[in-house]
């Protein structure tokens, strides 16, 4: 069985913990019953994966195949990552989504998305990658005692995602740590109707308006701050034509929503003026967590 899973961009600014979507920037996992366990790793931070004594997909997926099936049968997994890690495009969630999935088809009992979503709510508690990691697409995640309740919408073929992938990682439950815990009621009400604007417009496909209403003052700036050339990354991107121009999740990546015929402008600019970071034009994925037996 082959499994893969895509990579996510949270929030988008303002949608703290509430909006996502899904990249076609995917994982690949092969998983085949076995005599005995083995574990091949390659593609993206692969020396590091191969270095933990813990395997973070395996855990999970073991954990899931035995309260399913009562057993502890023996696999050969084989990852080829294309997600890199600790960079703001939902690399754990991927790997949550998968192993769950994974683990309720080798056990072959049926399941809905739905379930995937919340049982992996109990590995990561935020839902806005956990849901297009799931769906694919543009999706909205409210999470309310303890379930999430999601809609998704279709991400139209016309729009390209320019990610600007720095080389430094930033670990998601530390950058957290570091965010103020009270906000001002007129910030609230920022990124209260700036996340609204952005819902709207994904929904109703009036993507023009993102120009002017994604604003954030709950976590991007005090991020940002960790890498001041990602400012430079937002000027440059918007001033090119990028209808927003965003913190992809926790950082570092920057994340940049553009009309595919300005997408190489874009790009190139970016390109031309980060040298050491890795600028890639992506499309989106509307199909999330996909199984091929
Ligand atoms: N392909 C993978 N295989 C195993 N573990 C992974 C993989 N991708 C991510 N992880 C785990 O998730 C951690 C990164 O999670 P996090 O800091 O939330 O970053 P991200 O923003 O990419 O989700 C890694 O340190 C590792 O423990
Ligand atoms: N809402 C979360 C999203 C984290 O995304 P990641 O891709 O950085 O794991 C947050 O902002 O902390």
């Amino acid at each position: 069985m082959v499994i893969t899973v895509p990579a996510t961009s949270a929030n988008l600014g303002p949608g703290f913990d509430t909006l996502g979507l899904a990249l076609n920037l995917r994982n690949e996992i092969e998983i085949k019953p076995s005599n005995i366990t083995s574990i091949e790793i390659y593609g993206e931070n692969a020396e590091y994966l191969r270095s933990l004594k813990r395997n973070f997909f395996v855990e999970i997926f073991s954990d899931i195949y035995k309260n399913l099936t009562g057993k502890e049968d023996k696999f050969s997994f084989k990852f080829n990552n294309k997600i890199p890690l600790s960079r703001g495009l939902g690399s754990s969630s991927a790997v949550i989504v998968a192993a769950i999935t994974a683990a309720y088809e080798m056990a072959q009992v049926p399941y809905k998305k739905d379930k995937i979503i919340n049982l992996a709510l109990n590995y990561e508690p935020h839902p806005d990658n956990i849901t297009p990691a799931t769906l694919g697409g543009f999706c909205v995640a409210k999470l309310k005692k303890n379930r999430v309740y999601f809609l998704k919408k279709f991400i139209p073929t016309n729009l390209r995602a320019i990610v600007v992938i720095p080389n430094k990682p930033v670990s998601t439950a530390k950058s957290r740590n570091s965010l103020k815990s009270h906000y001002p009621l007129k910030d609230v009400v920022t990124n209260i109707s700036s996340t609204a604007m952005i819902t709207a417009a994904f929904f109703s496909e009036k993507f023009d308006i993102l120009k002017y209403i994604v604003e954030d003052k709950i976590h991007q700036e005090n991020r940002m701050k960790l890498m001041p050339e990602l400012f430079r990354v937002r000027e440059i991107a918007l001033r090119e034509g990028a209808l927003m121009s965003t913190l992809s999740g926790s950082g570092s990546t920057f994340f940049n929503l553009a009309y595919k015929d300005d997408a190489y402008n874009i790009y190139s600019a970016l390109k031309d003026n980060f040298k050491d970071f890795n600028v890639k034009i992506l499309y989106f994925d509307n199909v999330g967590v996909k199984v091929y037996n």
